[in-house]
């Protein structure tokens, strides 16, 4: 018997579409979502309004003319940011929401934010205005490892400044810990996004048996403990869980190096990767909340009319394992077992 899911399209609430050649080489492989909250940062960051016009209008480019994606930009939060720019841009219908990196926590983000009072001006002019915050959660103090990075930015980062700014919705992008489960479930006005590879991988995949530079990424994948309580959370219903693929490509002479920067290319088969994580904690029923319902209610959008389908096959789905992008290779994410799902699309 063929077993079989539709769902309402789904949408990717974080993804890395980079611009140029990478753009144009990976913007398709996020087709079969609706929306995707598109990353701000590039070299240079998107810090201004017309920038993430500009930028928007290079992702429409990029894509063939039946995909349907939409991208939904953010602006990248710097310590000079002027609040009138983010509330023009919003109010223009250019972004749905900000973006916060600590400075130096994460792949480009040496313009983020250090001292976070120098910032308070905007989020609490977002606050007034219902835009969200999605933060990269993790500090940068070098005497915290690496491994407790997370957990800490919700006591001295995250916790403070909602305190601070009562009414401000943020989204504590690509958990990784039970402690960000717990925090999330806890609150309210806060979403979480939850990647795919965060679901399948834990540290030992980074590093036991040799070094794994695909599986590298940030927040660090952490012990088996978090991913169980991250499966937990993705397939339990909570609405303050959804996805964001945190899809992010980079180049392989880029990983596979000395210093291998952080990130998993997961867009490709994202979906068929997922499918067999709900089935395998028995929540096939839920993952079109996880997908297509969670998110767009955080983000106070309807969720998309069309729908896709994903069926179960003998046979495992044929994903490419690298794709080409200008000159350079691009590992896709490999998740250690083969595909049974497959993606058609539409339903
Ligand atoms: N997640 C990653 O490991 N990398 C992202 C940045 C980010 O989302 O932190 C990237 O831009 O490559
Ligand atoms: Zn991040
Ligand atoms: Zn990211």
């Amino acid at each position: 018997m063929t077993q079989s899911v539709t769902l309402r399209r789904p949408d990717d609430w974080h993804l890395h579409l980079r611009d140029g050649a990478m753009l144009q080489a990976v913007a398709s492989f996020s087709r079969h979502f609706g929306r995707a909250i598109i990353m701000p940062n590039l070299m240079p960051p998107v810090v201004t309004g017309a920038q993430a016009a500009a930028y928007r209008d290079r992702i429409r480019a990029a894509l063939p003319a039946e995909v349907t994606l939409r991208p939904l930009m953010t602006l990248y939060l710097t310590e000079t940011t002027d609040p009138a720019d983010v509330l023009a841009a919003h109010a223009q219908g250019i972004i749905s929401a900000v973006k916060l990196y600590p400075a130096g926590a994460t792949t480009n983000s040496a313009s983020g934010v250090r001292d976070f009072d120098k910032v308070r001006p905007v989020l609490e002019a977002m606050a007034q205005a219902g835009i969200p915050l999605c933060f990269h959660g993790e500090v940068t103090d070098p005497s915290v490892d690496i491994f407790d990075r997370e957990a800490v930015f919700i006591d001295r980062v995250l916790e403070p400044i909602r305190r601070a700014t009562p009414g401000l919705r943020v989204v504590m992008e690509h958990i990784t810990t039970s402690d960000g489960v717990d925090y999330v479930s806890g609150n309210d006005d806060i979403g979480a996004t939850i990647t795919t590879h965060h679901l399948v991988i834990n540290r030992n995949h980074i590093l036991a048996g040799g070094i794994r530079p695909h599986y590298y990424c940030l927040p660090v994948a952490k012990r088996e403990t978090h991913r169980l309580a991250l499966r937990k959370a993705a397939t339990s219903g909570d609405v303050r869980f959804f996805l964001g693929t945190d899809s992010a490509p980079h180049p392989d002479s880029a990983k596979e190096s000395a210093c291998g920067c952080a990130g998993c290319f997961t867009a490709p088969n994202t979906m068929s990767i997922l499918a067999q994580v709900f089935e395998e904690e028995g929540a096939i029923d839920r993952l079109e909340g996880f997908t297509s319902l969670n998110g767009a209610a955080f983000y106070h959008m309807p969720p998309n009319e069309d729908r896709i389908r994903l069926i179960k096959h003998d046979t495992p789905a044929d994903y490419p394992t690298h794709i080409a992008a200008g000159d350079e290779t691009v590992t896709v994410f490999d998740p250690g077992f083969p595909l049974y799902w497959h993606l058609e699309d539409p339903a």
